[in-house]
């Protein structure tokens, strides 16, 4: 599986462009299939993005009645806390979005769950209740997601799914609960690669010279201990979206 990687001059770009490339996405997918499924990232150009988007005239485009919003990871965290990527979203675009509340899919917080794992089997649930019958009815029971973005870490995780984690090795399962965070909170909630890669799209959005590492490994098809962001492909394409800092 061939994967695309579009350079970008610096982050602002890459943010701006990958919020233009999201809107018309959702255009196009609107005009054949109802409703819509993309699953968001936490992370600096993750909701970067978000932002633009909030500041893009194109977002009218959007029948926003008609799109869900899933999210790859959490951070298992009370609810409305800064830390949790659903809050740094609302804040950044959702709450001045026309997305019925019922369309908005959160990890659950931890006021609300006793561990990861309940947030993770709720999750598990609530994608399943989303899944529709006959798309691939021998596959993981999830919603048809259009795009999952996906940030990427100095270390090359990707959602909550860090390299050498045992998260890593679930693919029984499309939702996971993750301790030992090496990136605090320790504990959080993620997507594994079996609903990843469920995805028609994946796109990985990265900014940074820190990621320059863990992209040069990733993209390196010699590597023989395939990092996380190296492992996630999206059935019909799979995005590399990076500035010239990450590029390296
Ligand atoms: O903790 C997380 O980090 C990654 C990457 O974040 P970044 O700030 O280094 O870009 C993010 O993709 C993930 O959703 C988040 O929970």
């Amino acid at each position: 599986m061939n994967r695309t990687v579009i350079v970008h001059p610096d982050a602002a770009t890459l943010a701006a462009t990958t919020a233009a490339r999201l809107l018309v996405r959702l255009v196009d997918a609107q005009s054949t299939h109802r409703p819509v499924h993309v699953a968001l990232t936490g992370g600096t150009v993750g909701i970067r993005t978000l932002s633009e988007i909030a500041a893009s005239p194109v977002r009218h485009a959007v029948d926003w009645t008609g799109v869900h919003l899933w999210w790859g990871d959490e951070r298992f965290l009370p609810d409305g806390d800064p830390d949790r990527n659903v809050t740094q979203a609302r804040q950044a675009l959702l709450d001045d979005l026309p997305v019925p509340e019922e369309n908005i899919h959160p990890m659950g917080p931890s006021d609300a769950h006793d561990s990861p794992e309940s947030a993770a089997d709720d999750y598990q649930a609530e994608l399943a209740r989303h899944a529709e019958s006959g798309v691939d009815d021998a596959g993981p029971a999830l919603p048809a997601f259009d795009v999952v973005l996906l940030g990427v870490g100095p270390d090359g995780h990707v959602a909550s799914l860090f390299p050498g984690h045992e998260a890593c090795d679930v693919l029984d399962r499309t939702v996971v609960g993750v301790h030992g965070s090496p990136k605090p909170p320790p504990h959080r909630v993620s997507l594994t690669f079996a609903a990843i890669e469920a995805a028609d799209e994946v796109w990985l959005v990265v900014g940074g010279e820190d990621k320059a590492p863990a992209v040069a490994r990733a993209l390196d098809p010699g590597d023989t201990d395939p990092l996380p962001a190296a492992r996630v492909l999206g059935r019909h394409r799979t995005l590399w979206l990076v500035d010239a800092a990450a590029a390296g």
